[in-house]
């Protein structure tokens, strides 16, 4: 089994236990108090390359990367080093996260939210806009393409941007299909759990220039945001090394400066 199906494996039995316990209609209520999502699309889409920092406590390729006990302070870190979006990792099994911690993440900032999982149902959409949530993460290699097309639907009908993840050409052509703006080519492969950045240089000119190319995995500092811009990336994803590093605050606001270079303004 690959680790993509033994992840998912494990998200539906999760999901089957939090429906059990909170109703669809329960949840649809709870929606109705909290603000409409904030424009992410506009967000990823101002001047530079953006940042998109991530709370990220283990993954499957790594293990535990960082104990991560107040993702809110983590977060606060995160925006004031100017993070476009910040991706909460939600995925409790390999991941160590929780919508606790997105919830908590919303309390904290201002800046908008990704709910980062493995989003099989509509109901982790409206998990997601309970949450606080801004954008949701969809990866193609996760669903058939007509239930990728009814969440991209879903998804937005509900104010959420969905952020849809490729890993290789027919993805890409799958996720244009379903009509995404924001799409994400993700250089960690999904069998291997290895990075390989050239992914992203391979499958960017396939993505037209009117969707927002986000570049996702593998940055270690500005040298990988910069490698990315020029291969045509509107914005990268960034975990592991801001949770590893020492200064989360500096190392988001270093990549914000590489990504406001005057040569990669007015790239949309
Ligand atoms: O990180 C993993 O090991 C992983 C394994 C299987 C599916 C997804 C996985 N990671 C999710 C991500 O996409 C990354 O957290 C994100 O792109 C940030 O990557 P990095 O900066 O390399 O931590």
């Amino acid at each position: 089994m690959s680790v993509l199906d033994e992840i998912l494996d494990g998200v539906r039995a999760d999901l089957a236990e939090r429906q059990a316990a909170t109703p669809l209609e329960r949840l649809k209520e709870m929606a109705g108090s909290v603000p409409w999502p904030k424009d992410v699309v506009a967000a990823l889409r101002s001047p530079g390359v953006q940042v998109i920092a991530e709370v990220k406590r283990s993954s499957p390729s790594k293990g535990s990367l960082a104990p991560i006990a107040d993702p809110a302070s983590l977060a606060r870190d995160y925006s004031a080093g100017g993070a476009c979006l910040i991706s909460v990792l939600t995925e409790q099994r390999r991941f160590s996260g929780s919508l606790a911690d997105l919830a908590a993440v919303r309390a904290a900032v201002d800046t908008p939210l990704l709910r980062k999982d493995f989003v099989v149902s509509s109901y982790q959409l409206w998990e997601a806009r309970v949450h606080g949530a801004d954008a949701v993460l969809l990866i193609v290699a996760a669903l058939e393409q007509d239930a990728l097309v009814s969440l991209v639907e879903r998804a937005e009908s509900l104010g959420l941007t969905p952020l849809v993840e490729v890993h290789d050409e027919d993805e890409v052509q799958r996720a244009l299909d379903a009509g995404a703006t924001v799409i994400g080519v993700n250089a960690r492969n999904l069998k291997t759990l290895e990075v390989d950045r050239g992914t992203f240089t391979r499958l960017a000119p396939l993505i037209p220039d009117d969707r927002i190319r986000v570049a996702e995995s593998g940055v270690r500092g500005p040298h990988d945001l910069l490698a990315y811009a020029s291969a045509g990336a509107d914005a990268v994803l960034v975990g592991e090394s801001l949770v590893r590093g020492r200064n989360p605050r500096e190392a988001v606001a270093d990549l914000v400066t590489a990504g406001a270079h005057p040569a990669l303004r007015d790239r949309h």
